[in-house]
């Protein structure tokens, strides 16, 4: 059996309570222990007049049915009144009904000043002025409740009632903030549409229907959101006949309609009136954040892409997408061109200092060391990245007020230069379902030249996208690695700046989540936070110094987890564990103690090891070609055998001849690449085109670099065993 609900204790003000579902609540809330203030001014429908009776006859039926109640006469518009009794009777006030109410209906053009401003002042202005006189006794007490009550012809419109219809749907405007600002306060507002037959809807309504519209069939809805076992806040409801039903808005897609740099015409508008009043795939935002949220994405989109052209089935839904479509989607190639001034930039971004002496060759391009940090790899495809690069593949509809960054994996084949032109390509790795979001893992590689410079591996989480039907986990992804369970070796502190964010931004993250209140308040957070990249730059550099003495050759690579948001101004504690080559890192906010990076490690080339550079090569190293090859053939889809091979192997062929054979064998150390004549059956085969093909055998264009610019195609069938697999992934961890 269901425990009744009951109000002992609780102080509650009905407004118009004399008669119809003011007095039917009036009654309810009395015969379930609340103190009743029971309001009424006695009034006609219209307004006029002025009696006690009304209010007087229902605090009698109260108290008859041994309840307690007190009446009040005063009119709505004196709501420090109304409330005052019932403070000086009961001691307190717990909820506040809003129902009196009049009607002076009138066609429009009829409607009079005088028409208009009564039936506002009694709605709208008497509903403000009691709720506000109660507030401040909510708030401090913890509790309260207050319904407001508009009505199908605010929602709906309803002929004759111009005045009437707007005053009740501004109550519902006025609900809605109020359970905003109360909400922490544990102050709920909600609205009711009651459909009864009361006084007012006997005026507009046959009586058979008047009569099965009865008033103790809304009473039960206005006391179950008044308890406070109800945690309903803000929501609209609609009521009558024993039925209750919710409402809530709905958008439809709508369309984007202008073009990136244009203007905005009113043809533009008429031809993509279809898809903006198109409910297919429609939005229900609930709050004006996420009624904001996609306005962000919709401008992100502006800016990027095409605008109408993106709509090419102009009248037509759009397609349903899923984010797996964006699986294996390249995005156009991006350019990145840099001065010292970038380096330098970045360099103060993530923290250096002239302050620290050694600090000066990232912060002085006169320096005879001037070097770029190796964690500067992370920019050259940031700018492009976040200016909606990403936003433009289909399936990738992201609400960017709830992109966080999850995860970096930077891996730097040789140290980046100070200035340059760099170019980036960008595949979406695999999407993932993770329930509470979404994970983007997405590969980028960026070259200067033909040279491969860098990879990264950006994991982007998108809270509250997932659910989608996906994989939760990936074999591309670039896993973390938990530190060794002992103290650190080495611990550091450090301290970001209350600008740190400002500036580091200036490098090519634009997202106004790290300087913007409100729109970081969209995401979530009460104050802009620091860029995932800032702090992974921070933790990049304690390393660099600490292990390798600021020598940038030695950094080979850096993955970290971002797991909880960093403030700017607070402090950085990067501990650190030196495992061989590699140094566990693992950074909290020292303020709170609260992890921020964790399962995150720094691998350094051996002191004094050069890295190993194949002499045919010019800089690549072959563990690097292993995986580049390893990663093409499973952007290929090939199907993998059992055969077993350690050897690995490509020829370079013209008119069916092998012109040039290459042969990794993988048992040999760190993957030597050894070039030969090659008897056994070669695995996979690439073809070239004539052109470049002159050019690698005079030697103008080395195999391996034709074979990262594509330029090298692959013919055949490819073969990849497991244990290939394994071995290049295992590589890819040297
Ligand atoms: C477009 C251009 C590219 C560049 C983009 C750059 C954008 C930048 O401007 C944006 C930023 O810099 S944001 C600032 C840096 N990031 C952060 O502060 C995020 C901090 N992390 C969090 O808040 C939570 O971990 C959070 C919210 C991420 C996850 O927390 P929860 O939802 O509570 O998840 P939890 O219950 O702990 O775990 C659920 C599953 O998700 C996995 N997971 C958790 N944290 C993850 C993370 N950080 N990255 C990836 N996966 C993560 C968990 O492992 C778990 O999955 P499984 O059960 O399979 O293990």
């Amino acid at each position: 059996m269901s425990v009744p609900l009951t109000f002992a204790g609780k102080v509650v003000v009905v407004t118009g309570a004399g008669g119809g579902l003011g007095r039917e609540y009036a009654l309810a809330f009395g015969r379930r222990g609340a103190s009743v203030v029971v309001n009424d001014l006695g009034g006609d429908i219209k307004g006029g007049g002025k009696s006690s009776v009304a209010a007087d006859k229902v605090v009698e039926e109260i108290k008859s049915k041994g309840g307690k109640a007190v009446a009040n006469y005063d009119s709505v518009e004196d709501g420090e009144k109304v409330i005052q009794t019932a403070l000086d009777s009961f001691g307190r006030i717990d909820i506040v009904v809003n129902n009196a109410g009049i009607l002076r209906d009138r066609s429009f053009a009829r409607t009079s000043d005088l028409d208009w401003d009564l039936i506002h002042r009694v709605h709208l202005r008497g509903s403000f002025m009691v709720s506000r006189a109660a507030w401040n006794h909510m708030k401090n007490q913890k509790f309260g409740r207050i319904i407001m009550t508009a009505s199908a012809a605010g929602i709906y419109g309803n002929f004759g009632q111009a005045n009437y219809s707007s005053a009740k749907l501004g109550l519902l405007g006025l609900a809605n903030t109020l359970a905003i600002e109360g909400q922490k306060y544990n102050v709920h507002c909600n609205t009711i549409a009651p459909i009864a037959g009361s006084r007012l809807t006997e005026t507009v309504m046959p009586p058979d229907l008047v009569e099965s519209l009865k008033a103790e069939y809304v009473a039960p809805l206005v006391l179950w959101l008044s308890h406070d076992q109800c945690q309903e806040n803000g929501s609209l409801f609609e009521v009558g006949a024993g039925w209750i039903g919710k409402l809530r808005w709905e958008r439809s897609l709508g369309s984007i309609v202008r073009k990136k740099n244009q203007g905005m015409s009113p043809e533009a508008v008429r031809d993509q009136w279809n898809r903006i009043c198109d409910f297919t795939n429609a939005k229900k935002p609930s709050t004006i954040t996420e009624s904001m949220a996609s306005l962000v994405e919709v401008l992100s989109r502006v800016e990027t892409e095409e605008g109408i052209s993106a709509n090419p089935t102009r009248g037509a839904p759009a397609p349903a997408t899923s984010p797996l479509d964006a699986v294996g989607q390249k995005l156009p190639e991006m350019t990145f061109s840099y001065s010292h001034m970038q380096s330098i930039l970045y360099a103060l971004g993530v923290g250096m200092s002239t302050k620290d002496d050694d600090h000066l060759k990232f912060l002085y391009e006169g320096h005879e060391d001037f070097s770029c940090l190796p964690t500067f790899g992370v920019i050259p495809s940031m700018g492009s990245l976040m200016d909606g690069g990403l936003a433009s593949l289909p399936g990738l509809e992201i609400d960017f007020t709830r992109l966080l960054h999850g995860e970096q994996y930077l891996e730097i084949y040789k140290p980046l230069p100070t200035s340059g032109t760099l170019t980036s390509q960008a595949t979406i790795a695999d999407v993932l379902d993770k329930g509470t979001g979404a994970v983007i893992l997405m590969d980028v590689n960026t070259y200067s030249g033909k040279e491969l410079l860098c990879y990264n591996q950006f994991s982007l989480f998108i809270v509250g996208a997932g659910g989608f039907g996906g994989k939760r986990t990936s074999d591309k992804s670039v896993s973390t690695v938990a530190p060794p369970k002992r103290a650190p070796d080495v611990v550091v502190t450090d301290a970001t700046t209350r600008d740190q964010a400002a500036l580091y931004r200036l490098s090519g993250d634009w997202n106004p989540l790290h300087i913007d209140p409100s729109f970081a308040a969209m995401g979530g957070f009460k104050t802009p936070i620091l860029h995932g990249l800032c702090s992974f730059g921070f933790a990049g550099r304690h390393v660099l110094k600490q292990f390798a003495n600021n020598d940038v050759s030695r950094f080979k690579s850096i993955k970290v987890r971002f797991v909880k948001p960093v403030l700017p101004g607070q402090f950085l504690q990067t501990e650190m564990w030196e495992e061989g080559n590699r140094i566990h890192i693992e950074c909290k906010v020292k303020e709170s103690g609260a992890v921020v990076l964790s399962g995150a490690y720094v691998d350094l080339h051996p002191a004094g090891d050069v890295p190993e550079v194949l002499p045919e090569v010019d800089g690549l190293r072959s563990e690097l070609v292993f995986a580049e090859i390893g990663r093409r053939i499973k952007d290929l889809g090939v199907e993998m055998v059992k055969k077993v091979n350690a050897i690995f192997s490509w020829e370079i062929t013209r008119g069916g001849n092998t012109v040039s054979l290459w042969t990794i064998d993988l048992k040999h150390g760190n993957g030597a690449l050894l070039k030969g004549p090659y008897t056994g059956k070669a695995d996979v085969t690439f073809t070239v085109s004539d052109e470049d093909f002159m050019d690698v055998v005079q030697g103008h264009l080395n195999p391996q670099k034709a074979f990262f610019a594509g330029k090298l195609k692959v013919r055949g069938n490819i073969m990849l065993s497991q244990k290939l697999e394994v071995i290049l992934k295992d590589y890819a961890k040297l």
